[in-house]
C-alpha cells in the first residue's frame, strides 16, 4: 500500500474523504451525545465566518441582511441555526426554505430569534425570496451538503440562477449542487465566495472543476475527525508539510550522493524544452545532470547551465521525453532508461512508449518509480495508445476519475497537470496540488515541472511525493517569480531556489534544518 509519509490531516498533509466516511464518523461520534452537538458547534464557526464577511464588506454587522438558502437536511440545520445567532447580532435574517421540510429545531430557533421564514416552494414565496436576495449582503449556501446527489433540482436551482451579483455567498460545508467525492459538476450549483467545511476536507474541495465554486475554504473542526477511520480520499501537501519533506543535504554529501539525474529531452524542433527542463532540475537541488540529446540542443543547454555534463553516464533518476522528437538515439536511450528499473520522470514524447510498455506488463520498476507527467490532451493520446477513446474535455470534467484510471492502467504514478493537479498512484490517496497562479498555464511550465520532479526522484523520493512537491514548489515559483503578472517558464525557474529557500524557513527549529535520509519517502 502507498502510505503517505506525513501524518494525514496534520498541519503538513490535509485530508479529504468521502460523504460516506464522514457519515459513519459523524454517527460514532454521536452515540450517546445530544444529536444537535455538533450542529452547534458547527453553526457557531459558520456565523463567526459570516460575521467577519459582513465587516469586511459593509464595516458593521449591525443591520446587514442575511437570506438563508435553507434545504432539507442537516446542511439546511447549520445555516438555520447560524441565522439564529446572526439575528442576535443585530442582523436581518430571512431563511429561504427550498424543500418540502426542514429541521424542525433550527426553524423554530430562527423564529424565536426574530428572523422570517420564507416557503420558496410556493410563487408568492419565491417572489419574496427573490426581493430578499436583490438586497442582501450576503447568501448563505445551505442548500445541501455532503449527501447531495446531482446538481441543484427544482426551486434552490431557479434560485440560484437568478441571484443577483450584490450578495457575498459563503456555503455551508460545500457549494451545494457539486459532487461532494469526485469534483466532478452534473448541474446547476452555488458559487461562493468562502466555503466554511467541517470535520475534515470533501473531495470536492480539492479536486477540479468544482473546487473552482468554493472560493476560500474556512476549516472548522466540529469534533469527528478522531472517528474517521476510512483512507482519505485526496490528500494535499501544505508548503509546512513540503518543507519537512525537502530533502536537504547534510555536511557528508556530495554531488553524487545528492542524486545524479539522466535528463533525455529536446529536439530540434523543441530546444527550449531540454534547457528548462535541466533548469528546473538543477535549480531544485539536484547533484548533477546529465544531458542526452542532439548537439545542437546540448550546446543551448549548456550556454543556459554550465553546471550540465552532455552525455549518458550512470544515474540514480532519469528525466524522459520533454521536447522529443523523432530521434533514433533519444528513442534507444529512452528504452534502455524504461527497461533500467531506475526511477523515470516520463514527459511528452515518451509518455505514449512508457504507457504502452507498462500496460503490456514490462514493468522493471514498481508504480512508485515511475511517475507520468501528461496534460489533459496527453492523457487523451495515452489512453488513445492503450485502445480507448477517451476525449480531452472529459479528462478535464472528470479529472479524479480519469487520472485513477490511468494509473491503474499503466500502473505507474500519474500526474495530471491542470490549474489544480493531481497526483495518484494504483494505491492509496490522490494528492492534489493548487499553488500555482492561473498565468502558469504556458509554454515550456511542464518541462519545467518535469525537471523539478526529477530533481526530487534522484535524490530519493517517491513518485508520489516527488509529483505533489514538485507541482506545488513549481507554482509558488511561479507565483514568486510573476508577482501577480503574467508567469513564464524561463523566469519561473529563477524563483525555485527563493522559493525553497521560503519553505525550508518553515521548519520547526530551521537553523540549518537537516532531513535524514532514513525520513525521505521511498528513499533507497
Ligand atoms: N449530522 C450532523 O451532526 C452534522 C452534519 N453536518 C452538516 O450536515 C450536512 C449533511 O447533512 P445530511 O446528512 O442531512 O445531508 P445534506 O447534505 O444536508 O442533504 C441531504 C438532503 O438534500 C436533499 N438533496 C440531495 N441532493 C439534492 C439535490 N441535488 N437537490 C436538492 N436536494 C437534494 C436530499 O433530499 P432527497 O433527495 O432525499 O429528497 C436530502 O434530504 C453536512 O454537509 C454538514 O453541513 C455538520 O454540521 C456536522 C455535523
Ligand atoms: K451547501
Amino acid at each position: 500500500m502507498m502510505r503517505p509519509v506525513l501524518a494525514v490531516g496534520s498541519d503538513g498533509c490535509l485530508a479529504a474523504h468521502t460523504a460516506e466516511a464522514i457519515q459513519a464518523a459523524v454517527a460514532r461520534t454521536l452515540e450517546g451525545r445530544r444529536s444537535d452537538t455538533l450542529l452547534r458547534r458547527a453553526a457557531a464557526a459558520l456565523a463567526g465566518v459570516c460575521v467577519d464577511v459582513l465587516r469586511d464588506r459593509r464595516g458593521a454587522v449591525y443591520g446587514s441582511r442575511v437570506v438563508l438558502l435553507v434545504g432539507t437536511g442537516h446542511n439546511g440545520a447549520d445555516a438555520l441555526l447560524a441565522g439564529a445567532l446572526l439575528r442576535r447580532r443585530g442582523v436581518t435574517v430571512d431563511a429561504v426554505l427550498v424543500g418540502d421540510k426542514a429541521y424542525q429545531p433550527g426553524v423554530d430557533t430562527v423564529r424565536a430569534a426574530g428572523g422570517s421564514l420564507v416557503d420558496a416552494t410556493t410563487i408568492a414565496g419565491r417572489e419574496r425570496a427573490l426581493q430578499a436576495l436583490a438586497v442582501a449582503d450576503l447568501m448563505v449556501d445551505g442548500i445541501i451538503g455532503d449527501q447531495g446527489v446531482g446538481g441543484l433540482r427544482g426551486v434552490a436551482a431557479d434560485l440560484v440562477a437568478a441571484m443577483p451579483d450584490g450578495p457575498a455567498v459563503v456555503a455551508v460545508d460545500l457549494p451545494s449542487g457539486v459532487d461532494p467525492d469526485s469534483g466532478e459538476i452534473h448541474g446547476a450549483h452555488v458559487r461562493a465566495d468562502v466555503t466554511v467545511t467541517f470535520g475534515t476536507f470533501k473531495g470536492c474541495l480539492m479536486i477540479a472543476p468544482a473546487c473552482y465554486a468554493a472560493g476560500r475554504i474556512e476549516f472548522v473542526d466540529v469534533g469527528f475527525a478522531d472517528q474517521l477511520d476510512a483512507e482519505p480520499l485526496a490528500l494535499r501537501l501544505t508548503p509546512g508539510g513540503i518543507a519537512e519533506l525537502w530533502p536537504v543535504p547534510a555536511e557528508t554529501d556530495h554531488k553524487y550522493s545528492r542524486g545524479v539525474l539522466g535528463v533525455v529531452a529536446g529536439s530540434d524542433t523543441y530546444p527550449g524544452a531540454a534547457v528548462l527542463a535541466c533548469l528546473g532540475a538543477v535549480r531544485a537541488g539536484v547533484g548533477i545532470v546529465r544531458y542526452v540529446g542532439p548537439r545542437r540542443v546540448a550546446d543551448h543547454v549548456l550556454s543556459a547551465t554550465p553546471e550540465i555534463v552532455p552525455g549518458p553516464a550512470r544515474v540514480q533518476a532519469w528525466l524522459l521525453g520533454s521536447g522529443v522528437e523523432d530521434d533514433a538515439d533519444q528513442e534507444r536511450a529512452i528504452d534502455t532508461a524504461l527497461a533500467s528499473g531506475l526511477p523515470c520522470v516520463v514527459d511528452a514524447g515518451a509518455l505514449e512508449v512508457c504507457a504502452r510498455r507498462r500496460a503490456a506488463g514490462d514493468r522493471p520498476a514498481p508504480s512508485t518509480r515511475i511517475l507520468l507527467t501528461p496534460h489533459a490532451g496527453e492523457a487523451a493520446r495515452i489512453f488513445a495508445a492503450l485502445g480507448h477513446d477517451v476525449a480531452r474535455t472529459a479528462i478535464e470534467d472528470r479529472p479524479l476519475h480519469h487520472v485513477t484510471w490511468l494509473a491503474r492502467e499503466v500502473d505507474a504514478t500519474v500526474l495530471l497537470k491542470g490549474s489544480t493537479t493531481l497526483v495518484a498512484n494504483p494505491e492509496g490517496p490522490v494528492f492534489s496540488q493548487n499553488d500555482g497562479p492561473v498565468w502558469l498555464a504556458t509554454a515550456g511550465s511542464g518541462d519545467v515541472l518535469a525537471g523539478i520532479a526529477g530533481a526530487l526522484m534522484a535524490a530519493g523520493l517517491d513518485a508520489v511525493h516527488a509529483g505533489a512537491m514538485a507541482a506545488s514548489v513549481h507554482g509558488l515559483a511561479a507565483a514568486k517569480a510573476s508577482a501577480g503578472g503574467p508567469a513564464s517558464a524561463a523566469v519561473t525557474t529563477t524563483a525555485i531556489a527563493p522559493t525553497v529557500a521560503d519553505l525550508l524557513r518553515l521548519r520547526p527549529g530551521a537553523r540549518r534544518g537537516r532531513v535524514s535520509r532514513s525520513r525521505w519517502p521511498g528513499s533507497r
